[in-house]
């Protein structure tokens, strides 16, 4: 049976999945018209763990080519993505090439840059490397006097909840904080401050296409996301305007990048579709982490017993450094304000109950895949051409999985069983082989971020009209990943007396 659904799906897939669910009874697959596609949902388990392993028959590449062309690639740069090499790599670039001389099953520029994203983003030593620029990053831009304008709303001596009256405060938006800290320390981890240079409004352009940048996803006529593509114009203008300096002046890029791009240029693709490319990936990095990093302080602002555990777990990750006070002065060097990075991930366990909770109640991911040949998942007919999509909050607010509570935000649920992580069912990062590449990177630069931020400052809740109220799912925004929250949260941030002055 088919139904013609795409704007509800768009709008809310959840309540129409659900809806659907309910009609049909079972947890079979069953299709809908999703934008004139008949589109598989499923929702059982081992069908998803099907649709993984059949790489056969089901592939990702439709998808990801759909992405590049939202966001502006030509149809040469898409088809180079999944070229042969052997016959696509110009000559002068031949003897040099990657997908040439390091690439024996001669796999297509889109299949072996995964193998490039795991040899950075996973190997312990090139992803440590990362984090300790990030790590120094962000330690810069944390500092008191360097709080950006990008999210501190105002600034005064005043009397605030952390404990420290009198001191002074800086009232910040939290959604700002969260989007234009990661984006900053991500991205300059990755290209470096030579990419502020050339390009100095890059992290604002690339903010602004950022936030509303679910119009560019679900291909929305041009006309009624104006701003959102003329801000992604800039931010790529900004990047070919990098990309064209020397490769000497471009040393701070990661290895990762700098063999995406020399690849691409090997395939002779343009290089606006190189700079295009790479802004899609620089949004892969982003726009999930940063509102993760968001629930994670929204729930500990708003519940202060939890922070208090949190924040004992990460003073003890910084038991070698200096106090708060002097991580906070402008003297101290970054290296002193670095957590003991194994603490940090592997003896905190109310940071990993908020975080695998965030990534639990928050997170509209779904695997999609499209038949290439004809097959079936979970005995439903798939004819070639049929979309796949097996959204994961069905699964993370399942009963069956998480329990009665599955609706509920409780961090606790990790601590009470520490498998739940590795439970079936629980898959925010995907699965299968596009599993992410960064989630080592996403998960402990946001540990970085939560344990730099609690550090360094206390963190009050600023008195809402109406009372404190934790923010709920924005639902009338489409989300293809990470979820907003419908409202912002304002905090106050003071910096933390020392210790045995009074204040923490
Ligand atoms: C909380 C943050 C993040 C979440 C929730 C997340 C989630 C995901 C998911 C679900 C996929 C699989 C998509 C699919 O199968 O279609 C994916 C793919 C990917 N992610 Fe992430 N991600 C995050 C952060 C990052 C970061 C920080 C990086 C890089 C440093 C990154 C790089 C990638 C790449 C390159 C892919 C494509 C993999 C492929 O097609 O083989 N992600 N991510």
């Amino acid at each position: 049976m088919l139904v013609g659904h795409t704007l509800s799906f768009v709008r809310n897939p959840e309540t129409l999945i659900n809806n659907a669910f309910r009609f049909f009874g079972s947890n079979d697959p069953f299709a809908i018209v999703v934008a004139g596609r008949r589109t598989v949902i499923i929702r059982n388990v081992q069908d998803v763990a099907a649709l993984w392993r059949n790489t056969e028959d089901l592939s990702i590449d439709p998808f990801v080519t759909g992405v590049f062309n939202s966001f502006g690639m030509s149809s040469i740069g898409k088809f180079k993505l999944l070229a042969n090499p052997q016959e696509e790599v110009l000559d002068e670039f031949r003897a040099k090439s990657l997908l040439l001389q390091a690439n024996p099953h001669n796999k297509p520029f889109k299949d072996l840059e995964r193998e490039w994203y795991v040899a950075q983003l996973l190997a312990p030593e090139p992803l440590q490397m990362l984090l300790d620029k990030y790590n120094e990053i962000l330690n810069e831009s944390l500092a008191w006097r360097r709080l950006s304008a990008a999210y501190v709303l105002s600034a005064a001596a005043a009397s605030v909840g952390g404990g420290n009256g009198g001191q002074e405060a800086k009232t910040v938006s939290l959604q700002h904080f969260c989007r234009h800290t990661v984006a900053h320390c991500s991205i300059t981890t990755f290209f470096g401050h030579k990419l502020h240079e050339v390009a100095p409004s890059f992290e604002r352009d690339y903010e602004m296409f950022e936030k509303n940048s679910w119009k560019i996803f679900y291909r929305l006529p041009p006309v009624l996301a104006k701003d959102t593509h003329r801000a992604k114009d800039r931010a790529v203008d900004g990047l070919v305007r990098y990309f064209a300096l020397p490769q000497a002046e471009r040393h701070e890029l990661a290895w990762i990048f700098h063999t995406n791009t020399a690849e691409l240029q090997a395939l002779g693709v343009p290089d606006r579709d190189i700079a295009g490319f790479i802004m899609v990936i620089i949004w892969a990095i982003n726009n999930n982490a940063h509102r993760m990093a968001f629930w994670i302080f929204a729930y500990l602002v708003h519940n202060p017993a939890y922070f208090a555990l949190v924040r004992q777990e990460i003073d003890a990750a910084f038991a070698s450094a200096p106090s708060p006070a002097l991580a906070n002065s402008s003297s101290s060097s970054s290296s002193s304000s670095k957590p003991d990075m194994d603490v940090l991930v592997s003896a905190c366990p109310h940071l990993d109950g908020v975080w695998f909770e965030a990534m639990r109640l928050y997170n509209a991911t779904s695997a999609i895949r499209e038949a290439k040949h004809a097959c079936s998942i979970g005995g439903k007919a798939i004819h070639v051409g049929d979309q796949l999509i097996a959204p994961f909050r069905q699964f993370h607010t399942n009963p069956a999985i998480f329990g009665a509570d599955a609706a509920v935000f409780r961090p606790d649920r990790f601590l009470e069983d520490k498998g739940l992580a590795r439970r079936k069912g629980y898959s925010p990062f995907g699965g299968g082989h596009t599993y992410c590449p960064g989630r080592l990177f996403a998960q402990r630069e946001i540990y970085l971020l939560v344990a730099a931020t609690l550090r360094r400052y206390d963190v009050g809740l600023v008195p809402r009209r109406g009372g404190a109220r934790m923010p709920e799912v924005d639902r009338d925004t489409p989300s293809p990943a990470a979820m907003s929250p419908d409202e912002d949260v304002l905090v106050t941030l003071t910096p933390r007396l020392p210790q045995g002055a009074g204040a923490v």
